[in-house]
């Protein structure tokens, strides 16, 4: 684990000194955007024109915010359009590696030893923590963007005129709705199990894991009467969940000590999880191994032994019986 600081690498951990033992993620710095026209983007930077074959996907298979843009790539039929390269799970002094085995690949770009190096491509004198997923286009040799958020919104749509996809994860008449949740669910949940598991102090461990169950038991009751976040209809939102949501018991729960409940004693969020993995070409982006060795055995000032958990047995294939939740939407719908 490090940083980059004025373009020299760094073997650091996160600093919670000065913010008494609290994690603060820091933003994203490259904020540019794919269009489907060059055109500017909501960030009012990018125009940069979707073509296919001129942009790579750095991800790792293990990181939560990068499984959010192979899910997009997946969905929305991107694979031949997008090349690909993984990073290696274990992340230690030197950050994300490259190494061809068990899943993981080389940098098909350029052959680098580092993701660091890639960064540095983009700007020799980058000063900021070196994360996945990153967008980089072949053009213009630069990095689109490092932000999961962003590269999704680009995904969903940008590329629609050459793949001839419709499908719509974030329409305009949900937008407003779907970024307020999206917010809440960032702060409690996405990011509320790093801000519980990289906590220094007792206040701040605590801070993170209470609001973060809060919000755990009012997703429950709100998947008690819909199929997916909006109802039946499958969202940005509920994708942005799910990769928190299916790295809980294996990780968090353990790893970063979210252990009030686990997500198998929640009837309806585990129901809902594993619609969402059965959803067809998910279960391909979902790497068990990857997401925990990566956890356990990079964080050693959390996990010093390094030793992987053998549990929990996962059952991820098991039928979710949430169909019937769409139905009866359907029907009541009619009926109104
Ligand atoms: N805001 C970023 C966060 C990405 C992020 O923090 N990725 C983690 C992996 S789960 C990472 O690469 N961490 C390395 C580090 O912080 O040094 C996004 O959503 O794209």
């Amino acid at each position: 684990m490090g940083m980059l600081v004025d373009g020299v690498w760094h073997d650091v951990w996160y600093d919670t000194k000065s913010t008494a033992g609290r994690f603060e993620r820091s933003k994203a710095q490259f904020r540019n955007w794919v269009t489907a026209d060059g055109a500017a983007g909501p960030t009012g930077k990018g125009g940069l024109k979707a073509e296919a074959g001129r942009y790579h996907l750095y991800v790792s298979l293990a990181c939560p915010w990068a499984h959010r843009t192979l899910i997009f790539r997946k969905l929305k039929g991107l694979e031949d359009l997008i090349s690909l390269s993984i990073v290696d799970p274990l992340m230690l002094e030197n950050g994300w590696e490259f190494h061809d085995r068990d899943g993981a690949t080389l940098d098909h770009l350029f052959g680098s030893d580092f993701l660091y190096q890639i960064y540095l491509k983009a700007d020799p004198a980058y000063s900021g923590r070196v994360t996945v997923p990153v967008l980089w286009d072949k053009q213009t040799g630069t990095i689109v963007s490092n932000e999961s958020a962003d590269i999704i919104r680009m995904f969903n749509t940008a590329f629609n005129g050459l793949t001839g996809s419709d499908s719509d994860y974030c329409p305009a008449d949900l937008r407003a709705e779907i970024d307020v949740l999206n917010d809440r669910i960032y702060d409690a949940v996405n990011n509320g199990v790093y801000k519980a598991g990289f906590a220094t102090t007792q206040a701040a461990y605590e801070g993170a894991v209470t609001p973060l169950f809060a919000m755990l038991d009012e997703l429950e009751e709100r998947l008690s009467t819909g199929r997916y976040l909006f109802g039946e209809r499958l969202t940005e939102a509920d994708w942005r969940l799910f990769t928190t949501l299916v790295r809980f018991d294996p990780v968090y729960v353990g790893h970063f000590k979210c252990n009030i409940r686990r997500i198998a004693d929640y009837p309806n969020l585990s129901a809902y999880v594993r619609d969402l993995y059965q959803t067809p070409g998910v279960a391909e982006t979902v790497d068990i191994r990857h997401i925990k060795h990566h956890y356990y055995r990079s964080h050693k000032t959390i996990n010093p032994t390094g030793i992987v958990p053998v549990g929990p047995a996962l059952d991820l294939d098991r039928p979710h019986g949430r169909e019937a939740l769409s139905e009866t939407e359907l029907t009541t719908r009619r009926r109104a």
